[in-house]
C-alpha cells in the first residue's frame, strides 16, 4: 500500500491560519509490512526513523493499538520551508491508521482530526481534500469549505535555508490594535469573496495586502519584497509568503512562467524556482 499526500501552501496572504491550497509536490508513504518495532526509512535528514517520527505518532494517536510497521517515506516536500511538510506527515499518519485499521474515516473526520493536531486547517485541509480550501474552528470543531481554483500556475521560490513554523509564529504580535484587526479581517473577507466570485483583479490585489502576519515575518524572509517587486515587472499576478515561509509563492500565468523564472535567477537570488500546479485530489492511495 502506498499513501500519497500533496504539499500545501497556506495563508495565500490575508488568509492567515485559514486558507490553503494543495500543490504538486508529494510525500509517498509505503507500508512494507509488520515489524517488531516501528521503522521509518527516509532520506529526510535528521527526522526520526522510529516511533517518534511524526507520521507514527500521528497514526498511534488515531489508533493506539496499531502494531509496529516497517515504513518507507519518499518526499519531495522540503522540510520547514512553508510547503506543509508537517501537515503532510500528519495526514499520512491519519491515513495510515485509517487504512490499517479499516476505520473508514470520512474526509470531514480526517480534517477534524488533522486540524486538532495542527491547530489550524490551512495546510491539513487542502492536503486531505485537494484544491483551495477555506476553514476555521467554532466551539472547538473545524469546518472547511472548498473554493473555486484559479486557472494559474505557481512559481515557488524555495530558499536554501529553512524556517521552522514555530519560529515564524514567534515573530507575530500577541495582539493587534482594534482598528488594525478590523481592517485585516475586512481584507481577508473581501479576498475570500473575490475568490468565490472569480474576480481575480481584486483577489490578487488583496493577496498582497495581508496585515496579519507578513508585515511581521518579512524581516525573516527578505526575498518576499524582492520577489514581489520582480513579479510586478515580469508578469506575475501576485506574490505571497507560503505558509510561515521561507518559500515565496508567485501566482503566474503558465505562459509567463519562463520569463519570471529567468528574472529571479538574474537577480542573483540563491534559492531555486519550482513550477507548481494545484493538486485537486488530496490524500489518496496510489
Ligand atoms: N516527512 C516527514 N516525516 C516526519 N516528520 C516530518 C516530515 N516533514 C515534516 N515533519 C515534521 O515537521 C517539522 C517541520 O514542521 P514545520 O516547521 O511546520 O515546517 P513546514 O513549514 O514544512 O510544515 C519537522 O521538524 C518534523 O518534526
Ligand atoms: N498559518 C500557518 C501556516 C504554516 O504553514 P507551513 O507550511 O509553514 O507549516 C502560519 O502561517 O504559521
Amino acid at each position: 500500500m502506498i499513501i500519497q499526500v500533496p504539499a500545501s501552501s497556506a495563508n495565500l496572504g490575508p488568509g492567515f491560519d485559514s486558507i490553503g491550497i494543495a500543490v504538486s509536490l508529494y510525500l509517498k508513504l509505503e507500508v512494507l509490512g509488520p515489524s517488531d518495532n516501528w521503522q521509518v526509512d527516509h532520506q529526510l535528514g535528521k527526522l526520526p526513523h522510529d516511533e517518534t517520527n511524526m507520521i507514527v505518532t500521528t497514526a498511534l494517536s488515531v489508533a493506539p493499538d496499531l502494531p509496529p510497521q516497517h515504513l518507507q517515506v519518499v518526499s519531495e516536500i522540503p522540510v520547514a520551508h512553508g510547503l506543509g511538510s508537517s501537515s503532510s506527515a500528519i495526514v499520512a499518519g491519519i491515513e495510515l491508521a485509517n487504512q490499517l485499521k479499516d476505520l473508514n474515516l470520512s474526509k470531514e473526520e480526517k480534517v477534524e482530526i488533522a486540524s486538532q493536531i495542527e491547530g489550524h486547517p490551512d495546510n491539513v485541509a487542502p492536503a486531505i481534500l485537494g484544491g483551495l480550501v477555506v476553514g476555521t474552528h467554532i466551539n472547538g470543531h473545524f469546518s472547511a469549505v472548498e473554493a473555486p481554483l484559479f486557472p494559474y500556475a505557481f512559481a515557488a521560490y524555495i530558499p536554501p535555508y529553512n524556517l521552522k513554523t514555530a519560529d515564524a509564529r514567534a515573530a507575530l504580535p500577541y495582539q493587534l490594535e482594534y482598528s488594525q484587526a478590523v481592517h485585516a479581517s475586512a481584507v481577508a473577507n473581501t479576498f475570500v469573496a473575490s475568490l468565490f466570485a472569480k474576480n481575480y483583479d481584486v483577489a490578487f490585489k488583496l493577496m498582497e495586502a495581508d496585515r496579519f502576519h507578513e508585515p511581521y515575518r518579512k524581516e525573516l524572509v527578505p526575498e518576499l519584497d524582492q520577489i514581489r517587486e520582480l513579479g510586478k515587472k515580469h508578469g506575475a499576478l501576485a506574490t505571497y509568503l507560503s505558509g510561515a515561509g521561507p518559500t515565496v509563492m508567485t501566482v503566474i500565468d503558465n505562459d509567463d512562467y519562463g520569463l519570471f523564472e529567468q528574472a529571479v535567477h538574474a537577480a542573483g537570488l540563491k534559492g531555486k524556482v519550482v513550477r507548481l500546479h494545484p493538486d485537486v485530489e488530496g490524500v489518496k492511495l496510489i
